[in-house]
This record gives C-alpha cells, sequence and structure tokens, in this order.
C-alpha cells in the first residue's frame, strides 16, 4: 500500500473534527473524498500533507509514520493543494518552479526549467509564462497550482477542491489530465470533489464522510441511493447510462423546521 491511514483522530481545540479515520490507497489509484460541508475533508487532507499535526492514529506513506520521515523526502513523495491559492508577485514560471523544489539541491538546472516548460505546454499556459500571478484569474491561477504540482513529480497528489474554480470545460480538462497522469506515471491522486458525478468520472475509489466519521470507502457501489442520503440528507437515484453511474437527486428532503 502506498498510503495507510490508521485510525486517525483530530480535534481543533474548540472542536472534534475526525474521529476513527481508516482507510488505504494503493499506488496508482485515485481517490475522491466527499461528504458534507464542514465534515473535515480539508482538515483531513491537511494531515495527510503534515500540515496539521496528529492527535491520535497514524498515516503511513510507503511504510513509513509520516511524522518520522525526513522532510525533504516527504516533500519529494507529496504534493499538496491547498483550497485557496495565494497570490504573490511571482511570475507563473517561477511559481511552477517552485514545484521543482524538493528536486533542486543549489540551483535549478536545466532539467528543472524544461520540466517546467513542459507543464506549461501540457496545460496550454505558455503564453501565461511571464505573467504575474496576482494578475491571474481564480481559474487560471488554479491551473498555475496544478501546473506547480505536476512539475514535482510526486508520488501522491492531495488536491482540495481542484477544479472549483474552473469553468465546465477545465474542469473536466484538468481532471482527465490528473488521470492521465495518475495512469501513465503511476502516480497517486487523493481528491476532495463535491460534485458527485464527476466524481464518479475520476475515481476508483470513493471515501464518504459525515461529520468527521467514514460513512463508506471502496469502489462506485459506495454511491448508493443510502449513503447518499445519509451523508447529503438528500434523496437520490443512481442510474447506469452506457455503463456508467449517474447520480440524480430526486427532492429536498431537509426538514425546515
Ligand atoms: N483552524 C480551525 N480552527 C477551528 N476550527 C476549524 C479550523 N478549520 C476548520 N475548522 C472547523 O472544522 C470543521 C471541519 O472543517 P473542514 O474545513 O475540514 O471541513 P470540509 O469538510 O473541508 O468543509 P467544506 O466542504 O465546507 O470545505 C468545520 O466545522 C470548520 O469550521
Amino acid at each position: 500500500m502506498l498510503l495507510e491511514v490508521a485510525g486517525v483522530s483530530f480535534n481543533y481545540p474548540s472542536k472534534a473534527v475526525l474521529n476513527n479515520v481508516s482507510f488505504k490507497v494503493a499506488e496508482g489509484e485515485i481517490l475522491a473524498i466527499l461528504g458534507n460541508n464542514g465534515a473535515g475533508k480539508s482538515t483531513l487532507l491537511k494531515c495527510l500533507s503534515r500540515n496539521l499535526k496528529i492527535k491520535k492514529g497514524a498515516v503511513y506513506l510507503e511504510g513509513q509514520e509520516i511524522f518520522r520521515t525526513n522532510l525533504r523526502w516527504f516533500a519529494g513523495k507529496v504534493g499538496y493543494m491547498a483550497q485557496r491559492q495565494e497570490v504573490s508577485r511571482l511570475t507563473v514560471f517561477d511559481a511552477v518552479l517552485v514545484g521543482r523544489r524538493p528536486h533542486i539541491r543549489l540551483e535549478a538546472t536545466q532539467k528543472d526549467l524544461e520540466v517546467v516548460e513542459e507543464v506549461l505546454k501540457i496545460l496550454e499556459m505558455e503564453e501565461f509564462a511571464l505573467r504575474f500571478l496576482d494578475e491571474l484569474s481564480g481559474g487560471e491561477l488554479q491551473k498555475v497550482a496544478v501546473a506547480r504540482l505536476l512539475a514535482q513529480e510526486p508520488k501522491l497528489l492531495l488536491l482540495d477542491e481542484p477544479t472549483s474554480n474552473l469553468d465546465l470545460r477545465h474542469q473536466y480538462e484538468i481532471l482527465k489530465l490528473l488521470k492521465k497522469f495518475a495512469r501513465e506515471r503511476k502516480m497517486t491522486i487523493i481528491a476532495i470533489l463535491h460534485d458527485l458525478n464527476q466524481a464518479l468520472r475520476f475515481a476508483d475509489k470513493f471515501l464518504l464522510i459525515k461529520d468527521g466519521e467514514i460513512v463508506a470507502f471502496g469502489d462506485e457501489k459506495v454511491l448508493s441511493t443510502e449513503n447518499i442520503y445519509q451523508v447529503y440528507g438528500i434523496k437520490a437515484i443512481v442510474y447506469k447510462i452506457n455503463n456508467v453511474p449517474v447520480v440524480i437527486p430526486q427532492e429536498l428532503l431537509i426538514d425546515a423546521g
């Protein structure tokens, strides 16, 4: 197993968020994390990326407990994209080059520069290379964040709502591209998504979380009418169209009172 999450619990000083969360992800797999607002999805991703110190339980990457690993080793293996992108006075090229940092010893080599150029080309962002981040739209910034992660060439990508600022075409393009990287380069992806149908097209496995606890974990079958109702309070029907499951919400069942 590439990643093993074993009985992780996490509290903020004023709030218990994650309760005994356990799951495993194999190399090359794509996992979608789905759940209600405030369920603890971002908190979980921050625990996996070492941004938050786990209080109870443990996370193992390639069998090593993550807080005991060397930070440089960890940074070379794991790429993390936060929900909100930081905006600074860096050019797009330099911002993507930052992704190469775990690979750079003294200064960037020709290879590092070539990787950045290649990634910008793949994302059709070459003409943005010399633009400053604080002059970009939210969607363009999100693409830069993806470019930086791809330039990093990590084993494990942790993505917090990677398509939230993208229009429909770019959402599907970015997810398709990430999936291609996962398949071709055996990159493992864990992504928080809100759109169940998008998740069904993108991911191999699904982790459903409700208020800090796992409701279900497994393949597409876990996106059942019962589980969707338990997590979101919405009655939905799961149809198969051309053998692909499609979730269609039927009605709102949330009590007004
Ligand atoms: N730094 C913090 N200090 C205290 N409480 C926090 C902090 N960050 C998040 N929380 C709370 O912890 C809970 C889980 O937040 P988290 O951001 O992990 O949820 P989420 O599932 O990602 O939600 P969303 O779908 O709305 O992005 C929420 O109730 C949130 O208000």
